[in-house]
């Protein structure tokens, strides 16, 4: 499956790029559209008492059209209902006039038990909240129960941020062409589209190259190139280093499970920094894992000088406050960014929250040139903490808030929820369709920081670390199932791991490298 996503706009531009290049024509290419969608209602409602063609006024309608003309000559009984003619002279027009199946008005839609409704109201062209008539439908349809079939996305769905405008259907299934849209994997879109497929329609591959796409699903054909893997002759150092702030005496576990996921993510050596009141409690626990008594910057400068740790997790149990900002910046100033010395650094939890007051200062140390790469891991709450405008800007959809971010901190910003964007400064973007709700436990979002540092500090580029342990803390969730609490995430890294060593090379494909 490919990884590009397409907004609405690259989509009507790859439509555009694909009539000019041939060989389909934009009636063309409606056709094979309307015949795709044809195909599936038919594989997956034979017994449909009657099929309701509900056709908008642009060219989503225009499938529509295609669907009625195919499915009558298939011997299927056909109602289509137009929310008002197409505009004359459209690829939409044409196929009305070449339709058999008389139109009645959207505004007396009515259906019985058993029949199929396939939605071509509204696809990439939607503008605006649905107008009476297809509100009226949609209640109507969700009242008696229907299936519905959505055309490219169920109406009243955006395709570039998946909100809903108004109201929309909820699907059945939901047909799109060559290439998934953002509004298909962010929430409520995702859930609203039902089984998604996607449908070649004649538009080539080097159409979609020659739009620069960037923004991906998160799957890991983006990253598994650069997925660190040991050379036979490595050393623990040269596995990267990964240091891990603890919080103090009574808040020790949180910086412990970030540091197991370090070490689990193939991180060489992972210490946790302890300030002196928890080094017992910390000593208690640990193992393989190394600790450290850091509790001033001076401690901080001679671990970096003494044990040159590649990547650093700051946050999890730490406190919120000065000594947080102090040790990030200190952090940050430190990374020769030249593939030695520090690489990385996530800041999560209290890491974020304590620059609410003072975010510009993080964001010119992380823009230093040279300094390590910045990893941000805000929930929602966290996210409008640190940027408050972005996320009070209605305008903005949460792939949108998270590009935002990422260049007003020069990081990378993983908006964390049920669908995580991860977004570069660069402008690539991708989002996360692998989750699952039993990761929202008490330290999931610790491992999760852990494992993106244990990444960089191997050497993987941040962005891709990024997505990769967002995968790979998605995918051991979901495969745990439930009863999971996060001490199981960083046992559960292994298999998963063993799976990604064990992909051919052929299937290693790199997302588009940033500018
Ligand atoms: N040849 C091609 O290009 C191919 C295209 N294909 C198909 O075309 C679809 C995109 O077509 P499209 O751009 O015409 O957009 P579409 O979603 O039909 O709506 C636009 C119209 O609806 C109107 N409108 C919007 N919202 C409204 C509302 N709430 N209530 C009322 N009116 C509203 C809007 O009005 P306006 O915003 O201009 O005021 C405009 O008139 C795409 O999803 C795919 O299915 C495929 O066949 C492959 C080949
Ligand atoms: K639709």
């Amino acid at each position: 499956m490919t990884l590009e996503l397409l907004t609405p706009a690259e989509m009507a531009e790859a439509d555009r790029l694909a009539i000019a290049a041939g060989p389909f024509d934009g009636i063309g290419l409606m056709r094979n559209a309307g015949w795709a969608v044809a195909t599936v209602v038919l594989a997956r409602f034979p017994g449909a008492r009657r099929v309701h063609v509900l056709a908008g006024p642009g060219n989503n309608g225009g499938d529509g059209y295609v669907v009625a003309k195919i499915l009558q000559e298939s011997g299927v009984a056909v109602s289509l209902w137009a929310s008002g003619p197409p505009r004359t002279g459209s690829d939409a027009a044409l196929a009305a006039d070449d339709c058999p199946v008389p139109t009645k008005p959207l505004a007396e839609f009515e259906a019985g038990p058993g029949d199929v409704v396939v939605d071509t109201l509204y696809g990439a062209g939607l503008s605006k909240p649905l107008a009476s008539d297809a509100a009226r439908a949609v209640a109507l349809v969700a009242a008696k129960g229907l299936p519905v079939v959505a055309v490219d996305l169920p109406s009243g769905i955006s395709g570039d941020s998946g909100a809903v405008l108004g109201c929309a259907f909820a699907a059945t299934v939901t047909i799109t062409f060559a290439r998934r849209k953002p509004g298909h994997l962010l929430l409520p879109g995702r859930d609203l589209c039902g089984e998604l497929i996607v449908a070649d329609i004649g538009i080539a591959p080097a159409v979609v190259e020659a739009l620069a796409v960037k923004t991906f699903e998160n799957r890991p054909a983006l990253w598994r190139r650069s997925f660190p893997s040991p050379a036979v002759d490595t050393h623990k150092y040269r596995r990267g280093h990964v240091g891990v702030f603890s919080g103090g005496a009574s808040s020790t576990g949180a910086a412990r499970l970030s540091a197991l996921a370090a070490a689990r993510s193939g991180a060489g050596a992972v210490t946790v920094l302890s300030p002196g009141d928890a080094m017992q409690a910390n000593a208690a626990h640990l193992t393989a894992i190394m600790l450290r008594q850091v509790d001033e910057l001076a401690d901080l400068h001679g671990f970096l000088a003494d044990r040159r740790p590649s990547a650093f997790v700051l946050g999890p149990g730490f406190g919120v406050g000065d000594r947080a900002r102090a040790f990030t910046l200190a952090v940050l100033a430190s990374g020769s960014g030249a593939g030695s010395g520090v690489e990385g650094l996530v800041l999560d939890a209290d890491g974020i929250t304590s620059f609410r007051d003072e975010p510009g200062q993080l964001f010119a140390a992380a823009a230093r040139p040279g300094a390590p790469a910045l990893v941000l891991t805000p929930h929602e709450g966290e996210f409008a903490r640190l940027f408050p405008a972005i996320a009070e800007d209605d305008s903005l959809s949460k792939l949108g808030k998270a590009r935002a971010a990422a260049a007003a901190a020069h990081a990378v910003v993983i908006y964390k929820g049920a669908d995580t964007v991860i977004a570069s400064f660069d402008g690539r973007a991708a989002i996360n369709a692998n989750g699952a709700p039993w990761l929202a436990t008490a330290g999931s979002g610790d491992v999760l920081a852990g494992i993106v540092a244990g990444l960089i500090a191997q050497g993987m580029p941040a962005f891709e670390a990024a997505c990769a342990g967002v995968w790979l803390h998605a995918e051991a969730g979901s495969r745990f199932g439930p009863g999971l609490i996060a001490e199981d995430l960083p046992g559960a890294l292994p298999p998963m791991l063993r799976d990604l060593f064990s992909l051919p090379p052929q299937s290693r494909s790199d997302c588009r490298p940033g500018p």
